[in-house]
């Protein structure tokens, strides 16, 4: 039997995918697992009972990375479920500011009593015109799941795009159109672009990336979008930007006091991926996810752990360790199965920066004494036998 608690409202979807075994509980200290999705953790004390976190969606900086990593809890993300979700709003994000849409909306909601509106529109709809998007030239930054589709769907829309991204992976590089210039150099692409949008995690080197300098550097009149993170723009910068006509327009899905009303700012209340799509896939894709690591301690999708996967134990007795990536760690995990006789019918040990996961078939039972001995070597974080 898994315990399970919701910190945020997960899709029935998911939560329809769960076995009989899966209960949810009230108290998150008793869950053996925690699904997530923008709810800030990092306030949050972990119970030793908790093995897995699951955030059903992409960002992961609500969540303590490194401190789930020395207490063994294995978190993981749901890559690509919600892109299209994001893209799709970043193609009406680059409409909103292009024409004035919304300006012209609120000023039919004023008029509304006017008896001669279809007229009078005739009249006052050149406040409100705007540009086309084809032909214009769009830079994204982060080229994974999202920037992938928003740079392809750039090109859909006759626009020439620019994509940058050094650490691309070979499997997003192949999805892009061959029509994208490859901008060799961030630089490159603020100086050409009319638009300009951001998919990239909010890490700490990413952070400000977008401030007086990169913006001093961008075309007057560009429109930068941010569907990645606030962090990811240094507001303040962007407000004066904003003021001087540099940027035309920045739209954000991410209010905050500083940027929520500011002229020029065109602020969204997080939806990118508030889809019904999108919380499925996530949501699905998640729980997946979890209950292939709590049953069969295989990992897909972790952002803190090696992926690692053994597939079903069959009749074998399975034995998975989290400990820090370290000489001698799977000389000691031997040595105590071959001191006590046991057999080992399959191994897998993988790591990700200091830390390590290994998951070890035993053809036989494993007794306490084995599990204990485990558990105390120094550098194991974790030690879970399965049936
Ligand atoms: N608005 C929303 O609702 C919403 C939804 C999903 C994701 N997001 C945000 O969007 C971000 C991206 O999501 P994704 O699914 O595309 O992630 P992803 O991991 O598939 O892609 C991120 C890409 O950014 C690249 N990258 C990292 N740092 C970079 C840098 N400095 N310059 C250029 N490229 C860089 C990486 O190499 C990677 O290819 C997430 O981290 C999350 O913060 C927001
Ligand atoms: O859960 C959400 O609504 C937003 C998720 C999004 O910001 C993400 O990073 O995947």
């Amino acid at each position: 039997m898994y315990h399970y608690y919701c910190l945020n409202p997960i899709s029935e979807v998911g939560i329809d995918a769960m076995t009989e075994n899966y209960v949810p509980v009230s108290d998150p200290k008793k869950a053996d697992a925690l699904l997530v999705r923008s709810a800030g953790m990092h306030d949050m004390e972990f119970s030793p009972e908790l093995k897995a976190i699951a955030r059903a969606g992409a960002g992961v900086n609500n969540i303590p990375l490194e401190r789930c990593a020395e207490e063994g809890i294995v978190v993981f993300n749901t890559p690509g479920a919600n892109a299209n979700g994001v893209k799709e709003l970043v193609v009406a994000g680059m409409l909103l500011a292009s024409r004035d849409i919304i300006g012209g909306i609120n000023w039919v909601q004023e008029n509304e009593e006017d008896g001669n509106i279809a007229k009078d529109t005739e009249k006052a709809k050149k406040a409100f015109a705007g540009c086309e998007l084809e032909g214009k030239k769009l830079g994204v930054i982060g080229l994974g799941a999202i920037g992938g589709l928003v740079a392809n769907a750039g090109i859909h829309l006759g626009m020439e795009v620019f994509g940058y991204d050094p650490y691309v992976s070979v499997d997003a590089a192949w999805r892009l159109s061959r029509n994208i210039h490859h901008a060799k150099t961030v630089d490159e692409l603020y100086k050409n672009c009319d638009y300009i949008t951001l998919h990239v995690p909010a890490t700490e080197s990413n952070r400000g990336m977008i401030d007086k300098n990169s913006l001093g550097l961008m075309k007057k009149g560009v429109v930068v979008l941010n569907f990645a993170r606030d962090v990811l723009v240094n507001e303040e910068d962007m407000i004066d930007a904003l003021e001087s006509g540099q940027v035309k327009h920045y739209v954000s899905d991410f209010p905050t006091p500083v940027i929520a009303g500011v002229k020029g700012a065109i602020v969204i209340p997080h939806l990118g991926a508030s889809t019904a799509e999108s919380e499925d896939n996530c949501a699905r894709m998640a729980v997946r996810e979890l209950m292939d690591y709590l049953e069969y301690g295989n990992i897909k999708n972790s952002v803190n752990y090696p992926d690692c996967d053994m597939g079903m134990p069959g009749d074998n007795k399975r034995i998975v360790l989290l400990h820090y990536n370290k000489p001698n760690m799977l000389g000691q995990f031997t040595k105590i199965l071959a001191d006590d006789n046991m057999n080992i019918a399959d191994l897998s040990n993988k790591s990700k920066g200091a830390y390590a996961y290994t998951m070890i078939d035993i053809d036989s039972d494993i007794p306490a004494n084995v599990e204990r001995d485990l558990r105390n070597i120094k550098g194991v974080l974790k030690v879970r036998v399965l049936n």
